[in-house]
């Protein structure tokens, strides 16, 4: 058997950052060199030879912590949130001056929530109207979520080529928030809800029918297997993949 992949990861005391470093331990092809949290020594990831990094931190440190991967010529599996367009841009430009790191940026791990976002992409030109509800818990720093806003970029992005117009909306008078946060001509609200862990909603509509694809992460487990899966095949790739769905052929 060749030598395990070396893994470090970053936020590792937080919901997902333990979980990750459970995961990693427990596959034999992976071996955790690293567990760093805020206000640990951020260079002993690369101290200890870690060859893909895993990051599960916050919206407002990522980008420095992505930084220092490339900087340091390791791979990146990145689940923070919080990414936008410029934000992927400027991760462009620094992987330009570092060919051979590959930093992959997945808003979602669940194969399932990757699965129901290609499907509202698949089901957006045959429908009026589409909407994203997604549901977290409270504990959640950004709205809304990473997920909620690819879905709706992915939804946007199959009207635009099927060449539809807005949805249609008549509202006129509305309270504040009362339609959710427009991402790209797509409505998308946040719920923050005790004892959930990760829901989302995709509700569209046509005439006399509508269709809602529904997916939840119950445990935080259920997105081991797309990290597992994004820190074994980041080596091969590199530059920037964006979506765990480049690596699932979908
Ligand atoms: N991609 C996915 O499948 C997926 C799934 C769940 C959560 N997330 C995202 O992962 C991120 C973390 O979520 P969480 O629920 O684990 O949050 P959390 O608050 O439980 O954990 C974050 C951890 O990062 C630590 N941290 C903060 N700054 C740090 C730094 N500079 N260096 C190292 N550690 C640092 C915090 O102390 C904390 O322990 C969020 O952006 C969330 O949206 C993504
Ligand atoms: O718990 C979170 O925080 C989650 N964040 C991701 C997002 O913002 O889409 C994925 C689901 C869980």
């Amino acid at each position: 058997m060749s030598e395990p992949i070396r893994v470090g990861v970053l936020g590792a005391r937080g919901r997902m950052g333990q979980q990750a470093c459970r995961a990693v331990d427990a596959a034999d092809d992976l071996e955790l060199v690293a567990m760093v949290d805020a206000g640990d020594w951020l260079f002993s990831v690369a101290d200890a030879g870690s060859q893909v990094l895993v990051d599960f931190t916050h919206p407002d440190v990522v980008m420095d912590n992505i930084r220092f991967a490339i900087d340091q010529g390791i791979h990146a599996v990145v689940g923070t949130t919080g990414f936008t367009a410029e934000r992927l841009d400027t991760v462009r430009t620094w992987l330009a001056d570092a060919p051979q790191v590959g930093v992959l940026v997945a808003p979602n791990f669940g194969i399932g929530a990757v699965l129901s976002m290609r499907f509202a992409q698949l089901a957006a030109r045959f429908y009026d109207t589409a909407e994203v509800i997604e549901l977290h818990h409270p504990h959640k720093a950004d709205a809304p979520s990473g997920t909620a806003v690819r879905t709706a970029e992915l939804i946007a992005a199959a009207r635009r080529e099927a060449g539809m117009g807005a949805v249609p909306d008549a509202t006129t008078q509305a309270r504040d928030g009362a339609r959710g946060a427009d991402v790209d001509g797509v409505h998308v609200h946040a719920l923050r809800v005790a004892g959930m862990v990760a829901h989302q909603e995709v509700v569209l509509g046509a005439e006399g029918e509508t269709l809602t694809i529904r997916h939840d992460s119950l445990d935080r487990v259920s997105f081991m297997p797309g990290v597992l899966l994004g820190v074994r095949e980041i080596a091969r790739r590199p530059g920037l993949t964006v979506g765990l769905e480049a690596l699932l052929d979908l």
